[in-house]
């Protein structure tokens, strides 16, 4: 069951996510890294989450950069599963530093 949750709900059990700019309900987050390696790597590894988790990511990469938008399409909006996904991201950038 994945509810669409008030975006500032969402935002509030995250840091450094903000709302999507274009008005969709999404939240985004910029990670940076040491090099492209690095920042394919973790990609690798989310990808494999994400497809583990049947729940994946819209995202964006040139060099070290990884822009990340997430939402819950079959449910219109940001949900638990979105969160979840973040925080996978969230501990595994800091673990790669
Ligand atoms: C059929 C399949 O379960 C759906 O298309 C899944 C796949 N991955 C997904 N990923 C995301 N981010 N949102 C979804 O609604 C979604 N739906």
């Amino acid at each position: 069951m994945t509810t669409k949750l008030e975006l500032d709900t969402a935002l509030g059990q995250l840091s450094g996510w903000t709302a999507a700019e274009d008005g969709k309900h999404a939240i985004c987050k910029t990670y940076k890294f040491e090099d492209f390696a690095t920042a394919f790597g973790f990609m690798s590894a989310i990808a494999t989450q994400a497809e583990k988790a049947d729940h994946h990511p819209e995202w964006f990469n040139v060099y070290n950069k990884v822009e990340v938008t997430l939402t819950t399409h079959d449910a219109g909006g940001v949900t638990e599963k979105d969160i979840s996904l973040a925080q996978k991201m969230d501990a595994l950038s800091a673990k790669l530093g």
